[in-house]
């Protein structure tokens, strides 16, 4: 059946160009139209609510994938204590670099003293007349005041510093911070004082509160330094630990696409910290960098989804250990079977120990990591736990790609733990971070890799060409659904640069082989 005009019911063949929802028969039809499909058209749309603020919902029913924002940074600049970087294109710089001639500030030559990205600041920084940030690769406070400097020369722009007046700072919760009181010393003090800039001290640490409440980390390029930007839209997803989105940036422009169906109206959401954090760790982060708690439905079950992720082994009788009331910090741990109690701050010790213990550990030491399981894995901790699958994840990956421990060299044992760990990651991705997931896109990558070699090593032992034929087949759709993940990457980025092609190369391989097989079978 051919579609019809939304406004007369007509045949007609061309659809709204904004959403490509409705068809109309003609401009006449669409434009008498307009006011009541305007509300439906976009696919996000901004609402405000009591406590939460502004907040972003779908105007319309979304599919998984779907592009749904695309956005410049209103600015874009060094992160807090950030390497020293070219005030230009934002590279790294050698002890040895140039300096700009009228600022003196460090850069990479002419060509990025005279760049747009620095025009503006230039002749503010110049009016310093004290020393300079020294060019390195140790982290540098002095390149604290670049990117608040660059958001207050919005100001310039009535559109854009509209957008930044209406993003929310939590000025009134950060005073009497640490970080409130170093923004005093090396943005507040240096602006007014050294620079000579003119705005009075609490705009300047309001700007601090927006950046640190709203910018998204750039994820820096080869060679360049750590950066954040601040976008005024994406800034309008509010936070769930289960968000409906996955955010990629392309250089520094953000990406929004809607990781699984999202309903007409219902909330599009972000997470502002990973996933693959517990929920103690995940409300710390909200409350001390986003001044606020969440109350998802993973942070207010003890459980975490049913998970057990957070949770640890009751010392007296083996049971799980959870918390009495997941979102407040010092709420006690209780037994879930013999209802011993114990402290949180006895809990936040065993978790600190437990993390100091595992980070000394590098993610390719493969008999190292392998100790911290057999020595935690069971007692205090269990199969699921946080650390342990921390753990296991190093591993999977280490598992088939560090020196000496190659696929054709592991033992059945360690491929057969690859196998299994990939799988308890991506099921726990699944629960975690529904829809697309670059962890889960990777980890299928490194399924595929340990079921082929095990078929092929039956299938050397004397196992029927069958077997191989199915094991290919099985693992073929891994990698198919891993290159349908990281395809959504930007090609810019490692995921969706080297890895999709890794991934890509990989199912060619296995087509490739299962060919080979069938045509032997057919002999
Ligand atoms: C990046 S902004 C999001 C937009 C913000 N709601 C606004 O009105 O500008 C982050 C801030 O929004 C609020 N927020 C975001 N997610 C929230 C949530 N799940 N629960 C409560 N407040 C939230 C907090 O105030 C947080 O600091």
């Amino acid at each position: 059946m051919s579609a019809r005009c939304a406004r007369c019911g007509a045949p007609a063949e061309q659809r709204c160009a904004g959403c490509s929802v409705p068809f109309y028969c003609g401009r006449q039809c669409q434009r008498a139209d307009w006011k009541q499909h305007r509300p439906l058209c976009q696919p996000l749309t901004v609402r405000q609510a009591a406590g939460v603020g502004r907040y972003t919902v779908a105007g319309r029913a979304l599919t998984a994938g779907q592009l749904l924002l695309r956005e410049l940074p209103l600015a874009a600049g060094p992160q807090l204590e950030a390497e020293p970087q070219c005030l230009g294109c934002g590279g790294l710089l050698a002890a040895s670099a140039a300096s700009c001639a009228r600022c003196r500030w460090p850069v990479c030559g002419d060509r990025c003293a005279d760049s747009a990205a620095h025009a503006a600041e230039c002749p503010v920084l110049a009016r310093d007349t004290g020393d300079r940030p020294a060019a390195g690769t140790e982290p540098c406070a002095r390149y604290d005041c670049i990117l608040p400097l660059r958001v207050l020369l919005l100001r310039d722009q009535p559109r854009l510093w509209q957008k930044v007046e209406q993003l929310e700072s939590h000025l009134e919760q950060r005073r009497d911070t640490a970080i409130f009181r170093d923004n005093q010393r090396h943005v507040v003090d240096y602006l007014r004082g050294r620079c000579g800039v003119q705005a009075d001290e609490q705009l300047l640490h309001r700007i601090c509160g927006v950046l640190d409440v709203n910018a998204f980390s750039v994820r820096p390029r080869p060679g360049a330094g750590r950066r954040r930007g601040l976008f005024a839209r994406a800034s309008l997803l509010n936070h769930a630990c289960v968000s409906n989105t996955q955010l990629s940036l392309d250089g520094d422009t953000m990406l929004v696409r809607a990781a699984v169906p999202i309903a007409a109206g219902d909330e599009v959401t972000a997470s502002y910290v990973s996933a693959m954090e517990p929920t103690a760790r995940r409300q710390n982060f909200l409350w001390h960098g986003k001044y606020f708690r969440c109350q998802c439905r993973r942070c207010v079950d003890p459980t975490e989804l049913g998970t057990h992720y957070g949770s640890h082994r009751c010392s007296e009788c083996g049971g799980m250990m959870e918390s009495q009331q997941p979102t407040d910090a010092a709420a006690p741990w209780r037994c879930s079977g013999c209802r011993r109690a114990e402290p949180a701050d006895q809990v936040r010790q065993l978790n600190a120990r437990l993390l100091a213990e595992r980070q000394a550990i590098p993610e390719t030491a493969v008999p190292a990591l392998e100790a911290f399981l057999a020595r935690h894995a069971a007692s205090p901790l269990h199969d699921a736990n946080y650390h342990v699958l921390a753990v296991k994840q190093a591993l999977a990956q280490a598992y088939g790609n560090v020196s000496g421990f190659q696929l054709d060299e592991l033992s059945e044992g360690r491929l057969v733990a690859k196998e299994a760990f990939c799988r308890q990651l991506i099921g726990l991705a699944q629960t975690f971070e529904p829809g697309l997931c670059r962890l889960r896109g990777l980890l299928l990558l490194q399924l595929h890799h340990a079921q082929v070699t095990r078929a092929q090593r039956r299938h050397a032992a004397g196992a029927p060409p069958r077997q191989l034929l199915a094991a290919l087949e099985a693992a073929g759709q891994h990698v198919e659904e891993a290159v349908s993940v990281l395809g959504h990457e930007p090609a810019s980025t490692p995921e969706g640069g080297a890895m999709l092609q890794l991934a890509r190369d990989t199912l060619q391989g296995c087509y490739e082989l299962a060919e080979l097989v069938r045509t032997s079978l057919a002999r």
